[in-house]
């Protein structure tokens, strides 16, 4: 007969454990059958922070739903497919929502090609949330983030609803490089801010707030080239099979744990890509900066450090026309459609 480990019991003790996690936070994710989805739902499903997990796919989600059902945490968990208002009923009552849907690169695309395919889809998921729930937490995994979050704003815009506290593009992927770069020179986990963009050399990396590394100029170029273009190395590496899924799930579970901990009143910082008069003066609107998370969403957008570099300004400098472009395309999009 099986006899409990220490270390099974405990799992079993810790997986219904959870007081909160009965009146935890309501979370949908739109996207959820695909290969950022079903992790990132399997992750939420592990954190005892979220009460109540709605999945929503064109395909599959009742069964990624099913299978995830049966994990021995108290959270409850269904899927809504297409039909009988599937998107309206996932998206009810939500206090957040992640949205993964859409298509990812392949070797040789840029970011700003998967534009045609995923505009409308983050379109038509934006109309539904700005209905149903345009009070919720809408934080955005699709690409190109650099025009998609824009689109999803102007969205709420014309229907009156947009809260800039609310709507964060998904740039915690970049973070997790460069900590974990920073940590293969350093030994050292820290937290190490990444602004700007979602796409090449819009995400700046402030590798200057990492105290301990200590680099050459070439070899801090690499890294931050590296930080840049970590997605292009995943898609390489996947060699047509899609780009980032496991790494980019940890990171939107972390901004989801992140954003429900604030609303609990935890005083969180994160960096995002949301709506940034920072560098309005340059035509630049929407801008990853340094947040401050409260029970509100974004309660602060942080000064940059004083002691950022002149190789850190310079780049900044360089993303901002790019990232103008990028948000007018998404602008664009919702008043063309
Ligand atoms: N922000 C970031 O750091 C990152 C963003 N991404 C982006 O995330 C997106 C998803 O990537 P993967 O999960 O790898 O793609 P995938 O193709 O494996 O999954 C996408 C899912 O979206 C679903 N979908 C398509 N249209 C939909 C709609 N109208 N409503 C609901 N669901 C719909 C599909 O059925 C599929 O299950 C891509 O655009 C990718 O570029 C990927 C990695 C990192
Ligand atoms: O590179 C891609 O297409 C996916 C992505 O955004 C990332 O991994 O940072």
């Amino acid at each position: 007969m099986f006899k409990f480990t220490t270390a099974s019991k405990n799992l079993l003790v810790r997986s219904f454990s959870s007081s909160v996690s009965a009146q935890g936070a309501k979370v949908a994710v739109l996207g959820a059958a695909g290969g950022i989805g079903q992790p990132l739902s399997m992750l939420l499903k592990l954190n005892p922070l979220v009460g109540d997990l709605n999945l929503y796919d064109i395909a599959n989600a009742p069964g990624v739903a099913s299978d995830l059902s049966h994990i021995n945490t108290s959270s409850t968990v269904r899927g809504f497919s297409t039909e009988e208002q599937g998107l309206s009923k996932a998206l009810e009552g939500r206090d957040v929502v992640v949205i993964p849907a859409g298509v990812p690169r392949k070797p040789g695309m840029t970011r700003d090609d998967l534009f045609g395919m995923n505009a409308k889809i983050a379109m038509d998921l934006s109309i539904a949330c700005a209905e149903v729930c345009p009070k919720a937490s809408i934080l955005i995994i699709s690409n190109p983030v650099n025009s998609l979050l824009p689109l999803a704003a102007q969205v709420f815009k014309n229907k009156g609803v947009f809260d800039p506290k609310k709507m964060i593009g998904i740039t915690t992927l970049d973070l997790v490089r460069a900590s974990r770069f920073a940590f293969e020179k350093t030994g050292k986990v820290q937290f190490i801010p990444v602004i700007g963009g979602h796409a090449g050399t819009t995400i700046v990396p402030l590798y200057s707030q990492c105290s301990s590394l200590k680099l050459s100029p070439e070899d801090l170029a690499a890294l931050v080239h590296r930080t840049q273009f970590g997605g292009d190395e995943v898609v390489q590496a996947k060699a047509g099979k899609g780009s980032a899924t496991l790494s980019m799930a940890y990171a939107g579970a972390r901004l989801v744990d992140s954003v429900v901990r604030a609303s609990q009143g935890e005083d969180v910082v994160e960096c995002g890509f949301v709506a940034n008069d920072t560098y309005a003066s340059e035509g630049v609107d929407y801008f990853a900066g340094i947040l401050r998370l409260g029970k509100e969403g974004v309660s602060e957008i942080l000064p940059l450090p004083e002691n950022i570099t002149q190789l850190e300004k310079d780049a900044i400098k360089a993303a901002l026309p790019q990232l103008a472009s990028a948000a007018k395309k998404g602008i664009d999009f919702v008043t063309n459609n």
